[in-house]
Formats: C-alpha cells, structure tokens, sequence
C-alpha cells in the first residue's frame, strides 16, 4: 500500500503524521511512503530525515492525497482539502466529526473510509490514540491557564501556588479522565487547590486514591458545578462521552458569577466544547477572547504548539494501527481489530459511529451491515 503524509494546515498544527521510525515500520512490512515537503519540519524531522529512512518526498500536497492508498494525517482535513476526497481513500487521523456537519458531508458523499483516531477503543474503554494528546493537553491546559491569570495577559492577577501568607489559586477541573488527571498533576504540582468533578463515582474513587487526599473530588451535577465554578480562578473543561458533542456543563449565568480575570481552557472543545460562553474555537494565534470579565480559551490542537514531544508520542501509538491496516487490508484489519473497527466513522457513505450519528441528527448504520456492503 501507498502511505501519504501531508503538511498539516490548521492554524499553528506543527506535528505532523509520521517519524522516521514510522517510515521504518512501514517499509518493512512492505509499503511505500510518501510525505509532502517540509511535513516534518514543524516538529523538527527534515525531508532528508525522511529519505534517508525511505521514504519518498513529493513537492505539493495533491500529489500527495492522489497518490496515496491511505492519508495519515494529525487534524481533520480543513475545507481546501475536501476536494482530495475519492472513493478509494482511507484516511486516518483525528476526525471529531460531531461539531463538523460539513465535513461528514463531504466523507460521505465521496465514500471515503474515516477512520477517527479519537474513537479507536479497546474492550476495558480506554481510547489509545487520544490518551498522550490528551496527557499532553491536560498539562498544558494549566501552565496556560497560570499564563492567562498574569494581569499583563488580562488576568486577575494570582499566582496559582500562592506564596507563604498568602492563599493559593483555585483549579476547578471538570472531567476526570487523561485530560483531567494530567491537569490536576501539573495544578498540585505547582501548589493551587485543586476540586475535580465526574459523573463516574469510581473515577472519583481512583483520583481519590491516586492523589492521597490532596485534592477535593465532586460529584458532577449543576448544583456542585455552579458552586465550584463560582469560585475557580481557573477553570478547565475536560468531559468526553466518545464520539459525541461535549455536553454543555457550565452555563452562561455560571460563567458570569465568576470574579473578573478568571480564566477558562475548554480542552473538550474539539468535541464541540463544554461551556456555554464558548461560542467560538480560538486559535493558537488569537487564542482568547473575554466575556463577562473571564478569559475564554478554546484552541483545539492545543498539542500542536509543543510539536516535538506531540508527534513522538502520537506516532508511537498510530503507527502500529496504520501498518495493521496496510498489511491486512482495511476489510481484514477491521475484522479481526475490534478496537479499530470502533475507530471507523463514515464507511461507504454511511456513518457507522452511533454517538457522531446522534449528534449531527444523521442516519446511523451499523458497521457490519456497511463492511456486508463492500
Ligand atoms: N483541545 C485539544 O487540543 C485537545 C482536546 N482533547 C479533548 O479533551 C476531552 C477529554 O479527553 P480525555 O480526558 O482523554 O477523555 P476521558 O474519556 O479520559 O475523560 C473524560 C471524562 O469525562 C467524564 N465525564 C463525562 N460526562 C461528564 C459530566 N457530565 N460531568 C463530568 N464529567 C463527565 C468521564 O466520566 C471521563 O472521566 C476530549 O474531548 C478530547 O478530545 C484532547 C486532547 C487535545
Ligand atoms: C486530540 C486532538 O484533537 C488533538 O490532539 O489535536
């Protein structure tokens, strides 16, 4: 099979799909690679890094798309790329399809095979190829959110960890999972308080033992949410149901009872995001905006800005799934990988993922009726 990696487009995306040690992977189980010029430069592989292992450099991003059996890519393909799309092409990346109707529409009217990094899980639920980006958000969801609180930066001005005689800052996490957790690490890292809140009781037992006691753990309800809100000098959107849109938890007259120069990073935004203020994704250029006197920060590849440590740690994990899916063929690897096969979100011009149906209000199919059908 034919492997194609374009440069990613999104505002400030600087990973990119492949490392040299992908190439090597899938040149030794037989395929052939091809990378857009320059893909790798953002996350600091050149092309001759790329050669030297292999692969095939081609000088424009079409070449690329026409060329490929399979698209591997970071972020979901922006408009400008929807004319790519062919019936043949399996793309691979992170999809988030559920606040993105137009591009649905656009998968499945030319029949491309989606495979959503997002969704791939395995029988115990946990979601591989989103853990280290989410690892990866959740830490940096805090050292932003402690940038923000700077008043140069239109904060209010605390420090989250205080100082000796003075009370440290408020982190009120909301979602409990890789997000969450890594944001509570960074948050009691650098001394604030910290409350999380889940609707899962047994996450909030796992936290409750994971940290010892040194943060505050809450049941998730509007009740508690309006009251941890109310007192947050930063707060983090962190919920996900798979697949679905987030749901929207903390309400505008929420937000308006926060004290001025507080801050908010909706890391659920890819998902459409999860507090109602947030009427808008922000980018790595222009990353916030203010209402009702808070902060507001909604970037959706919050990983793209720390490329290096992102693409590593995004290509451990993707690349064994692109080699199954290279190797076997995509009906034999969604066969016999129920974890991939869950991956899948529009097949043959039918959306096969229910949450993301649901969501977009569109027919739902399941898999193996469309897998019957090609
Ligand atoms: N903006 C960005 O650049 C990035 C965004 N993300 C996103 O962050 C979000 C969280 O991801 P993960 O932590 O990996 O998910 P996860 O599945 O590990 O954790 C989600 C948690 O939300 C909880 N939850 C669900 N409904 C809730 C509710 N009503 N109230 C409170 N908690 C609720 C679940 O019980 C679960 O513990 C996802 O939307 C993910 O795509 C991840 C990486 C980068
Ligand atoms: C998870 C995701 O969408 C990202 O890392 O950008």
């Amino acid at each position: 099979m034919i492997i194609g990696v374009p440069k990613e487009i999104k505002n400030n995306e600087n990973r990119v799909a492949i490392t040299p040690a992908g190439i090597d992977a899938l040149i030794k189980a037989g395929h052939e690679v091809i990378i857009e010029t320059g893909a790798g430069n953002g996350s600091g592989f050149t092309d001759e890094d790329y050669t030297a292992h292999g692969a095939r450099i081609l000088g424009t991003a079409a070449e690329v798309w026409n060329q490929a059996d399979m698209i591997l890519k970071v972020k979901e393909p922006l408009p400008s790329e929807y004319e790519y799309f062919r019936e043949d092409l399996i793309l691979f990346t992170y999809l988030h399809l559920a606040p993105e109707p137009e591009l649905t529409k656009a998968l499945m009217e030319k029949k491309v095979a989606a495979i959503a990094y997002e969704t791939i899980q395995l029988d115990n639920g946990a979601l591989p190829l989103l853990t280290p980006m989410s690892e990866v958000a959740g830490r940096m969801a805090v050292q932003i959110g402690a940038q923000f609180l700077e008043k140069p930066k239109g904060g209010k001005g605390v420090l989250l960890g205080g100082v000796p005689g003075v009370l440290p800052g408020e982190v009120v996490i909301i979602g409990g999972g890789t997000v969450g957790t890594n944001a509570a690490k960074m948050a009691l890292g650098l001394g604030a308080n910290v409350t999380i809140l889940d609707v899962n009781p047994d996450r909030l037992r796992q936290l409750d033992d994971q940290f010892g006691g040194r943060l505050r753990t809450l049941m998730s309800n509007s009740y508690n949410i309006a009251q941890s809100v109310k007192k947050a000098d930063l707060l983090i959107g962190a919920v996900l149901i798979p697949g679905r849109r987030a749901p929207r938890l903390v309400t505008e007259e929420m937000v308006k009872e926060m004290s001025p120069g507080s801050v908010i990073v909706d890391v659920a935004i890819d998902q459409g995001g999860s507090i109602e203020t947030i009427d808008r994704v922000t980018t790595h250029s222009d990353p916030t905006y203010v209402k009702h006197g808070v902060v507001h920060y909604a970037v959706a590849n919050m990983p793209g800005a720390v490329p290096r440590t992102s693409t590593i740690a995004l290509t451990n994990v993707t690349i064994p799934y692109a080699v199954e899916i290279a190797s076997k063929g995509l009906k034999k690897a969604l066969s016999e990988n129920k974890a991939l096969a869950r991956g899948v979100n529009v097949l043959n011009g039918r959306v096969t993922y229910q949450a993301v149906a649901e969501s977009l209000n569109l027919p739902y199919v399941p898999l193996d009726q469309v897998m019957a059908e090609i």
